[in-house]
């Protein structure tokens, strides 16, 4: 079947695609107010892609979380380091950052929302409006710009969060199980319309799922975690080729891939 199981060394290239940012031997430990502490990660060493989708898979509590939180500069490194192609990225703006609850201000319309993080930065008013319904017309809610949050489905929330993400153009878009609140039907249609709005934007993702076959649906490369202290045990380059549609559910590559993540979680 061609499956390739990358034993890690630091210094292996993964892939032919630049790197855009290298984690090297990071590690994360928590501490409590009490003097506890929880080793969350052990030294973790991973290269991620420029332009790539990458899934990070593993059992609940092995660090999927904390290292996604450590690339998007909001949780500090214990050890180890991470490296930037282009440097260690700015407060906000080069981190496209969706959560599995969709963060959206109620108050405020959909685009105002879109729009927001552009107002922050301090975008003009019109520029801010023209990229902001941009990205709705991407993620497929142009039609809904004036209502607010509440009146919008589950689906079509989370639509607006990842518009709202990738509206700065982010260098990175960190995704911690965007879909896992949705039902099974509007998943695999949030599936779809996210492989078509990374084609069109070329965003690099990393994507925490606990969804293995939503993660081999999507990933150009899965990495397996494995239970506390947190460390990648494995990663697979999917060789399902680029352009992925339902037809490949029904193709034995596929299932086989099922197989062997399955077998690697337990
Ligand atoms: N802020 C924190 N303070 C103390 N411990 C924490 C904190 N955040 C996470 N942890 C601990 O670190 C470990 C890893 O947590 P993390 O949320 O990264 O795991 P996860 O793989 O994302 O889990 P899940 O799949 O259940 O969401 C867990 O044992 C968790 O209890």
């Amino acid at each position: 079947m061609g499956h390739k199981v990358e034993k890690l060394k630091p210094a292996e290239k993964t892939s032919s695609l630049p790197v855009l940012v290298s984690a090297q031997a990071v590690t994360k430990i928590y501490r409590s107010r009490h003097g506890d502490s929880v080793e969350a990660l052990a030294p973790t060493t991973l290269d991620i892609h420029e332009g790539e989708f990458l899934s990070l898979i593993g059992p609940s509590g092995c660090g999927k979380s904390t290292l996604l939180r450590i690339l998007s500069g909001l949780e500090p490194l214990t050890g180890g380091t991470l490296t930037w192609r282009d440097g260690p990225p700015t407060a906000g703006s080069d981190v496209g950052f969706v959560f599995q609850e969709p963060v959206l201000l109620p108050w405020l319309s959909i685009l105002d929302n879109v729009r927001f993080p552009l107002d922050v930065f301090r975008a003009s008013r019109a520029e801010a409006n023209e990229r902001a319904r941009a990205m709705l017309a991407l993620v497929g809610l142009g039609a809904f710009e004036k209502s607010l949050p509440k009146e919008l489905s589950g689906g079509m929330r989370q639509r607006a969060a990842i518009a709202r993400a990738l509206v700065y153009s982010p260098r990175i878009v960190l995704m911690d199980e965007p879909f896992g609140a949705l039902d099974l039907l509007t998943r695999d249609r949030m599936n779809d319309e996210l492989l078509r709005i990374k084609a069109e934007t070329g965003s690099t993702i990393v994507f925490v799922t606990h969804s293995i076959e939503e993660a081999a649906y999507l990933s150009d490369r899965v990495a397996v975690m494995s239970a506390r202290p947190g460390r990648i045990s494995a990663i697979h380059h999917l060789d399902l080729g680029p352009q992925r549609s339902e037809a490949i559910k029904d193709d034995p590559r596929f299932y086989q891939w099922l197989s062997t993540l399955r077998k690697e979680l337990r």
